[in-house]
């Protein structure tokens, strides 16, 4: 079993650097879609689950697509088929934005109904509801969703009944193609939003009011490809901003943008945690104590709920009780058992949460319930007495981008772990990665990824066995 092995009580100081966001490079690649002529190359674009599953899936649709040092080029003249094959839809929420750009595109699309992190039941009746006021025929059935358009989708004004992310992106995309204007209404405001504009206008599109509620969107005849590079990820950011906080450190998260993470940042200042903003990132330190805060989780540019769970492994060690109340979805307290393995105390009900911080965090074997519940265990980790192991890491190498190591380099003892079988079958799994020419990754018997844990020496338990092989993470993609 795949692991991430975590001895507590290391003060984290020092630099990490942001990588690209994960919900703004999904649907920039999949708008990617909408080019008829030249190609588009995307930077910053992070090395990720998610991101290789996008990318099969854009191929399986006739994209060809290069990955080399952090860029993807994507050549997606040609598209040879309408039908989204269902083992890549069913893994992740964003690889259901193809649908938008397949309308626009060839005015036909099948696909399964989406996976993702299962934190509520997440339906699509919002994209649903926008493409069939563009002219869409929609049909249901065996989890599966068939549209077509006649003639080429028409712009309309829509209004969404809740600001949906995936919805105004898969909304906006097939705007971009569709004759006249679209207006959007009560469109999501999140910077991911205004990434993808940014990139549909660099190809020629005509968006206007992305990150307000009002997104106007004329369409254009045709779209090419263009160069675009992706916004740093906010809750990545976020995430290592707690991991600083919970462990009393001094980090300073490179490439963070404060503008972006305005509720996180609010919210740490009320506890005590010292933030300094500047141009090209957020330095974080924090003390011995930390207050209590309230946290209700909204839409952006309110808490985000991606970083939910993260703040509640915070507030685990403060002093005083919290509340925390989410609204967005209606499942996304999962974590809280896991946490309560690690002498947490936490009551659940509904949707709100009390926290009783303040008592001592212990190891123990905890697993990831969905993507950012294994970071916010990872950071509970990283302030617990003794040794933690999280499992369940499919979630967290979904959206987050070498977590040990970068844990590591700032001072974390941490280090992950796969069986011989799990080392052989991940190697097996990227090795098989699709249109990417990617060399097999380094695998190793070594017993070196953290230097503390290293200094162990034979003594430690968690020392690696000979059967034990560590992923030594950096595959290039030629
Ligand atoms: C890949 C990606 O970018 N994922 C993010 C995106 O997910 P995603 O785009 O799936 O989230 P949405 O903004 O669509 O969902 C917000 C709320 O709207 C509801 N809803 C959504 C669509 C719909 O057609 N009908 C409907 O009722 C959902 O059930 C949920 O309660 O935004 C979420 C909210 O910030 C984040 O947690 C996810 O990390
Ligand atoms: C919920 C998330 O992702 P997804 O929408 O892809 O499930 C997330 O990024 O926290």
């Amino acid at each position: 079993m795949t692991k991430i092995i975590v001895r507590g009580g290391q003060r984290l100081t020092g630099t990490v650097r942001v990588s690209g966001a994960k919900n703004a490079v999904l649907p920039i690649l999949a708008a990617s879609l909408l080019a008829t002529e030249g190609d588009s190359v995307i930077y910053d674009v992070p090395l990720l689950d998610d991101v290789m599953t996008i990318q099969k899936v854009l191929a399986s649709l006739g994209a060809r697509l290069t990955y080399h040092n952090e860029s993807m080029r994507i050549h997606a003249q040609h598209i040879t088929s309408y039908e989204a094959p269902y083992e890549l839809i069913r893994k992740m929420r964003a690889s259901f934005l193809v649908m938008g750009p397949l309308l626009a595109r060839i005015g036909k699309v099948r696909i399964s109904l989406p996976g993702g992190c299962a934190i509520g039941t997440r339906p699509i009746d919002q994209h649903l509801k926008g493409f069939e006021a563009m002219g869409a025929e929609i049909t249901l059935g065996h989890g599966f969703i068939e549209a077509s358009a006649k003639s080429r989708l028409k712009g309309a004004k829509i209004y969404l009944d809740v600001a949906s992310v995936g919805a105004t992106e898969n909304i906006m995309m097939a705007a971009a193609l569709a004759e006249g204007t679209t207006i959007l209404e009560n469109a999501a405001k999140e910077p991911e939003i205004v990434d993808l504009a940014n990139y549909i206008n660099a190809m020629g599109g005509k968006v206007r009011g992305a990150g307000t509620g009002l997104i106007r969107i004329e369409g254009v005849d045709r779209l090419h490809g263009a160069s675009h590079n992706v916004i740093p990820d906010r809750v990545e950011a976020g995430t290592y901003m707690i991991a600083a906080a919970i462990t009393g450190g001094d980090v300073f998260v490179e490439g963070a943008i404060a503008d972006h993470l305005t509720p996180v940042i609010s919210k740490l200042q009320e506890m005590g945690v010292d933030i300094m903003e500047s141009d090209n990132g957020i330095r974080v330190r924090s003390g011995a104590k930390l207050k209590s805060v309230d946290v209700k989780t909204l839409p952006h540019p309110g808490f985000p709920t991606d970083m939910q769970s993260q703040m509640m492994a915070l507030l685990l060690v403060s002093e005083g009780t919290s509340v925390v109340t989410e609204t967005v979805f209606e499942n996304r307290f999962m974590h809280v058992d896991e946490f309560q393995k690690m002498n947490a105390q936490i009551k659940v009900d509904g949707r709100t949460a009390i926290v009783s911080g303040g008592l001592p965090l212990t190891g123990a074997k905890v697993c990831a319930t969905d993507l950012r519940a294994g970071a916010a265990l990872i950071c509970a980790a990283l302030r617990a007495d003794g040794v933690t192991e999280v499992s369940g890491l499919h979630h967290v190498d979904r959206g987050y981008v070498d977590i040990t190591g970068k844990l590591a380099a700032l001072g974390a003892d941490i280090w992950r772990e796969e069986s011989g079988e799990g080392a052989a079958a991940a190697a097996g799994k990227l090795a098989a990665a699709g249109v990417l020419t990617m060399p097999a990754r380094e695998l190793t018997t070594v017993a070196a990824v953290s230097a503390a844990s290293q200094s162990e020496g034979d003594s430690s338990p968690y020392k690696r066995e000979k059967e034990v092989a560590v992923l030594k993470v950096q595959p290039t993609w030629a």
